[in-house]
């Protein structure tokens, strides 16, 4: 960048040299016309030739983009302006070129010069994004939001429509104003008087329900938008792995996807909207301010990018602060939503204190982000104003100038002044939408970020075979969670469950027991060996048919809010009732349902909490055995439940050859298993029968002295 700035300032050397050399010359010549505008031009065009071949010559035959732009601007600004004064003059008077004057020749290299760091530093983008090659920078993930409105394109073209002829209306309200009130003087006609009134009304009706249409629309447009947006982020997240959502907490992707979405939306929508109106008003009265003084214009021009530069540097601060405050945001809610659900065991163990201050801890994070925020704001505006106030000063002692050498009227200056504030209102709402959507741009990226993200692990294969026997096999298994790498919770597991028997997975707390069963639910991927079931690994089979075929049942089942019917046939198409309430009668289940108030169709409230725990573990239990599953894994399962529906419960189990295995922790508890497997510490240390294991009273004595 240091070679980029040196570069650029022997550039604008050049081009100050280039032009004193011109002036010199028809100083010299004491000529005061040489060619006109088309002399202009091509002064221009040879001034590029020369301007291009110093900057290769400086970059050794590599001129950067920034150093490319600047050339041209240096080039092209004087025949612009001087095309418009040509463009501006009346055919009356012939077009007099610029005589040679000190400020002048400044003034284009020093506008060119901010143009280019403008665009550099603030509009181009030098946001985190840039830095990191792997992140969509800003303009792409802008692009890519704006993509996302295809389908309504066609209401977005009515939207920007209504926008143009609601502003065409709102800038011809004040003329046809003007119009009118030159009439009163009563010497016209009344039927002129009449027809200026009549546009009058018309252009303000046209406004009205111009203006009404416009909002209307994009409103629509957005709620589409919203609709598609969250889908596909819901979706997104529905199949990442299980690893994902213990790294981010339920709260801040509940946040993602209510608010950061709504936000994403209504930021490049809504400024859109307010871009286009401010432009287009803008330019309306740029052409105003140009007619009445070029100069005076210019000047005002100044003020935008140098305004532009304080903004990209506040907007880079508040942008980081915005993405902390919103995780922040996310936090608390996370921390509210936990503390209210789990009420119960907060008033238990009476951690009401503790999570006051918890609270109160998380709140004053907020607190001090938001006073942050609010430092940035103030002294941000205070340097705003101080610019604004110093380019006043400079156009008074301009508009001095012009008005003793005759140029300028004071009438002129006093609509020019009128005019100025509109039109730096209508810019700063161009720079306030384009803040507003940089700074979104970190919510746009981590919407995206979801929605882009691929899950970890293997890819579903494509087995789903009609009939399956139900042989799961661990070969050396060894596994490690994703946020404990070091520390495995399996040691190369090998193990056999059978068909039609029901086989034990006995041990202490943190011995594996569940590792194995997230592993042959394939919520985690094993770092080595292999599961098989039915000589086919796991990963081979499709997502749906191995969660319908291997069924679980935990001892804490969750249950979504709802009736008892689509808690049971949760997740499936073709369930019968019939089916639903003949599983329930096996498992001895119906009289309990049949006794509730509206039977199948009750409520079980919040997370089931209407029903007692073995209320719960029934329904689960029926939840998994109306998937006709093969394998059925019962993580103490029934331990809420009478003696007579865990009897009931097993025989449904075990009915129809399925392979069961059920997790438990003490060896009375599995006395009807044919097959027991003893884990410690992630490593299988004994199998038989019960009645072996029992005989062998060497490792699990302290298991059975606890029975
Ligand atoms: N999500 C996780 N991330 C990291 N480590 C985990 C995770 N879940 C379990 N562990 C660790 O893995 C080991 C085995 O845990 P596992 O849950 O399989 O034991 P378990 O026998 O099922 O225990 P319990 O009977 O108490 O449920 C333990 O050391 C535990 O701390």
């Amino acid at each position: 960048m240091k070679d980029v700035a040196a570069c650029g300032f022997y550039i604008v050397l050049f081009d100050v040299v280039l032009c004193w050399a011109l002036w010199a010359g028809r100083l010299l010549m004491q000529s005061s016309s040489c060619g006109g505008l088309a002399a202009v031009w091509a002064f221009g065009a040879v001034k590029w030739i020369y301007l291009h071949v110093f900057t290769l010559l400086l970059t050794e035959g590599n001129p950067q983009a920034v150093l490319r732009r600047l050339v041209a601007l240096l080039c092209l600004l004087a025949p612009a302006v001087e095309s418009g004064r040509f463009l501006r003059s009346s055919p009356s008077e012939p077009y007099a070129e610029p005589s040679p004057d000190f400020n002048m020749l400044l003034l284009g290299p020093v506008a060119s010069v901010l143009a280019c760091l403008v665009w550099e530093k603030g509009l181009c983008g030098n946001g985190k994004g840039k830095k990191d090659g792997s992140k969509l920078d800003t303009g792409q993930l802008l692009m890519r939001t704006l993509k996302l409105f295809r389908p309504d394109a066609l209401y977005l073209v009515a939207a920007f429509g209504f926008l143009i002829l609601a502003v065409i209306c709102d800038s011809l309200i004040p003329l046809y104003q003007g119009k009118v009130i030159d009439m009163l003087r009563g010497e016209v006609l009344h039927s002129s008087f009449g027809y200026a009134i009549g546009w009058l009304a018309f252009v303000s009706l046209g406004s009205v329900l111009f203006s009404g249409l416009r909002g209307g629309t994009f409103m629509l447009t957005l709620a589409r938008l919203n609709k598609r947006l969250k889908g596909l982020l819901f979706q997104s997240l529905l199949q990442q792995e299980v690893q994902f959502f213990e790294e981010n907490n339920p709260g801040s992707l509940a946040s993602r996807l209510h608010l950061d979405v709504d936000r994403m939306g209504r930021t490049v929508a809504l400024n859109a909207n307010a871009a286009v109106r401010s432009t287009v008003k803008a330019c309306l009265m740029f052409a105003v301010m140009l007619n009445l003084s070029w100069e005076l214009t210019v000047l005002t021009c100044i003020e935008m990018p140098l305004t532009a530069l304080v903004q990209n540097k506040y907007i880079t601060l508040a942008k980081e602060l915005k993405e902390k405050i919103q995780d922040c945001h996310a936090e608390n809610r996370d921390l509210v939503s936990q503390t209210v659900s789990g009420i119960r065991t907060v008033r238990r163990f009476k951690a009401e204190e503790g999570e006051l201050r918890r609270y109160q801890e998380a709140v004053d994070r907020m607190c001090s982000l938001k006073r942050r925020s609010g430092i940035y704001s103030i002294c941000f505006g205070f340097i705003r104003r101080l610019l604004t106030l110093s380019i006043k000063i400079l156009m008074l002692i301009q508009a001095r100038s012009l008005i003793s050498s005759g140029r300028l009227s004071i009438g002129s200056l006093v609509s020019f002044f009128l005019y100025q504030k509109p039109m730096s209102v209508n810019l700063r709402e161009i720079l306030h939408c384009y803040e507003d959507t940089v700074s979104t741009v970190g919510v746009i990226s981590k919407v995206f970020g979801y929605i882009d993200r691929t899950p970890k692990g293997k890819k579903e294969g494509e087995l789903a075979p009609e009939s399956l026997e139900g042989r799961v096999v661990f070969q050396n298994v060894t596994f490690s969670y994703p946020s404990a790498p070091d520390k495995p919770a399996l040691k190369s597991v090998s193990m056999e469950l059978q068909p039609g028997k029901m086989t034990a997975l006995v041990g202490l707390s943190g011995s594996g027991k569940s590792s194995c069963v997230s592993l042959l639910k394939r919520l985690y991927e094993p770092q080595e060996g292999r599961i098989l079931l039915d000589g086919e690994s796991l990963h081979r089979y499709k997502h749906k048919y191995l969660h319908q075929k291997v069924a679980l049942v935990s001892q804490n089942p969750v249950l979504f809010s709802g009736s008892l019917k689509y808690n049971i046939e949760y997740g499936l198409k073709d369930c019968t009732a019939e089916k639903v309430k003949e599983t329930a009668r096996r498992v001895k289940a119906h009289d309990f349902i049949s006794e509730m108030e509206n039977e199948y169709d009750t409520d079980v409230g919040e997370s089931g909490g209407k029903l007692s725990e073995g209320q719960k573990q029934c329904i689960a239990v029926i939840r998994a055995l109306v998937r006709d599953p093969q394998v059925v894994i019962l993580d103490e399962a029934t331990s809420k439940l009478d003696v007579d529906a865990q009897h009931a419960v097993l025989q449904e189990v075990l009915a129809r050859g399925r392979t069961v295995l059920v997790v438990a922790h003490q060896l009375k508890t599995v006395e009807k298993a044919d097959h027991i497997i003893f884990i410690e510490k992630g490593v299988i240390m004994e199998e038989g029968t019960h009645s072996e294991l029992m005989a062998k009273r060497g490792r699990y004595h302290r298991l059975k002295e606890s029975s």
